[in-house]
């Protein structure tokens, strides 16, 4: 099989708290993972792992064959971080200009992404203002095209969607399907929206920075005894505590 992405016995504390323990995980190439588990339970520490914002402190990442951080693989990464790094004195245009300026691509590839990546996200009417006049929502949905400019294997989004409303969501993980589908992307998300979490290929369910169950949607269901996804995240967490307690 091919992975995009191989975790090994992963883990990382700050401070005296240890936030991710000794996670071990493999995702294969073109499949769409979701990361989902309570508030504080290690997603963003472990998605910060994969792009080489932090480092472990045992175990190791690859990306894409590559130990990681690689500065090389950020040409293949596109990374959707859960709060906006975005520059509000330029409009929207000149920020996904300059994120392009980043990566090696054609100047005329360059204008062709920006306009698919801010059609993707609504935002071509808005693409001529400052984005201190952006609302919350556009801000995000701006991190998301600047996320796909570069038109990279692998995507690591986390919490795309919260702020987007539900029309437009819809039309996102739309093409997250389709990237998967035609292009063979591979997608990481991270969420808490529990219908986003059925439309992943596979999960990883995290809870106190392990991982307590990974595989299909279906199979979480049955492990779980759940007839949807919100009662699987329920369970899994009565589970958990259970498990705790008598531990
Ligand atoms: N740089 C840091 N310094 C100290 N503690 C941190 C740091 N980053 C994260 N933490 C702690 O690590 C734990 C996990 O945080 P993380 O952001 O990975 O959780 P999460 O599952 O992504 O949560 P959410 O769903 O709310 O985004 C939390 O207790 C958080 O306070």
């Amino acid at each position: 099989m091919n992975y995009s992405v191989e975790i090994e016995n992963v883990s990382k504390s700050f401070g005296k708290k240890a936030v991710l323990k000794e996670i071990s995980l493999n995702i294969e190439e073109g499949k769409i993972y979701g990361f989902i588990g309570p508030s504080g339970s290690g997603k963003t520490t472990l998605v910060k792992l994969l792009v080489g914002m932090d480092d472990p402190d045992n175990g190791m990442v690859h990306v894409l064959k590559e130990k990681v951080p690689n500065l090389g693989l950020l040409q293949n990464i596109g990374y959707m971080a859960q709060s906006d790094a975005l520059y509000l004195n330029l409009t929207g245009k000149e920020n996904l200009k300059f994120f392009a300026s980043l990566y090696k691509m054609p100047k005329l590839e360059v204008a062709e992404r920006i306009s698919y990546a801010a059609d993707l996200v609504k935002l071509t009417p808005d693409l001529n203002k400052r984005v201190s006049a952006y609302s919350g929502g556009m801000k995000r949905r701006l991190s998301l095209a600047i996320a796909l400019i570069q038109n990279p294997k692998l995507l690591i989004l986390d919490e795309p969607t919260v702020g987007i409303d539900p029309e437009l969501r819809l039309t996102i993980w739309n093409e997250l399907l389709r990237l998967k589908n035609e292009e063979g992307k591979t997608i990481i998300v991270t969420t808490h929206v529990m219908d986003e979490a059925e439309r992943c290929d596979l999960i990883a369910m995290i809870r106190e920075g392990r991982i307590l169950a990974n595989g299909t949607p279906d199979e979480l269901k049955e492990l779980y005894q759940a007839k949807n996804f919100d009662e699987v995240f329920l369970n899994a967490g009565r589970k958990s505590h259970e498990n705790s307690r008598s531990n």
